[in-house]
């Protein structure tokens, strides 16, 4: 009988790590000679991630919607292209407000029972977040705790941003939550080669369900610039935002060079990188109970102020 292809699926909230791991075990199963897919899934309309992925990788995108609740159909479908190719794993990057229970009820439908099995559910926990989740909605902090419970494997991760006994702490408090699975501390979601493979799946049991549409209240919003503007404005204007945006991702064009950036903000940490090609300026930003029309205003400001 054909070798069922394996499952991953990376859980994490928003900003927690999942395509800079993402990106790590692409090579890694490269270098393995295996053939992988990769589906990748965002709460927008438009992706930042998916131009991390090789073009030799295939990628499916799924927008717009949480696999978990509003495009499972979606995610069906993809299974059954990416069937039709000769494929050794295929991992599904999970939008950050993704419940991951959710997702591996579809991979456990009967319909790819003897093609495809759950390998291991990692997610990723950012412990500067973790630390100040009180900032968080009683939702959100819940749905940081079932992505944990669920986990097979958990990368505490961006252990930079704390010291050893915050992070032995926020170690102590995880196990708690799942004694099942296996830590591995990372920074930069760092990890041994295969050490996200073959691991004993959690006894997974009753889920709390925290549809993004029903109960979380994320919503995203993109905002595409026509040209470039002033860093310290921008720096200025992301200083200022209000603590319900969790997450920013897009990218910039400044009038002192004639690059593009990619910009990267997870709860409160900013970061830039030099793009080599010519991309859209957009800008996605995700958070609770958005006020677009302040946001809209701000960022029009920023590039009126030319
Ligand atoms: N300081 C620090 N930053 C990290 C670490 N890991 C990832 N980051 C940064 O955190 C930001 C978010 O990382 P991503 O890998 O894009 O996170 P994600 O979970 O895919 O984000 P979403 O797709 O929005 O849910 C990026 O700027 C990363 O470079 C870490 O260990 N330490």
């Amino acid at each position: 009988m054909k070798k069922k292809v394996e499952v991953y699926v990376l859980s994490g909230f928003l900003g927690s790590g999942k395509t800079t791991l993402l990106k790590q075990i692409i090579e890694a199963e490269k270098e393995a000679g295996r053939q992988i897919a990769v589906i990748m899934n965002e709460l927008g309309k438009v992706s930042i991630d998916s131009d991390q992925v090789p073009n030799d990788t295939p990628l499916s995108e799924l927008y717009d919607g949480c696999i978990c609740c509003t495009i499972q159909d979606k995610l069906e479908s993809t299974f059954q292209e990416l069937l039709l190719k000769e494929l050794d794993a295929i991992y599904i990057e999970t939008t950050g407000a993704a419940h991951p229970i959710e997702v591996i009820d579809t991979i456990h439908s009967p319909v790819f029972a003897n093609k495809i099995e759950l390998a291991s559910c990692i997610t990723l926990l950012d412990v500067f977040s973790w630390k100040n989740r009180n900032n968080f909605s009683i939702q959100i902090q819940q749905l940081l705790k079932e992505q944990l419970k669920h986990a097979d494997l958990i990368l505490i991760n961006k252990t930079d941003l704390l010291s050893e006994s915050e992070v032995s702490s926020i170690l102590f408090e995880i196990q708690q939550i799942n004694n099942n699975a296996k830590y591995i501390l990372t920074t930069f979601a760092k990890i041994p080669s295969n050490s996200w493979k073959g691991l004993d799946s959690v006894e997974r049991k009753s889920h709390h369900s925290l549809h993004v549409q029903e109960k979380l209240n994320l919503r995203t919003f993109v905002y595409q610039f026509t040209h470039e503007i002033d860093l310290d404005e921008f720096e200025n204007w992301v200083r200022n935002l209000p603590d319900n945006i969790y997450r920013i991702k897009g990218y910039l064009k400044f009038e002192h060079t004639s690059s593009i950036y990619l910009f990267q903000y997870s709860y409160g940490t900013p970061l830039y990188i030099k793009e080599i090609v010519k991309v859209p300026l957009n800008l996605v930003l995700i958070g609770e109970n958005l006020n677009i029309e302040k946001l809209t205003k701000g960022l029009n400001n920023l590039e009126n102020k030319k």
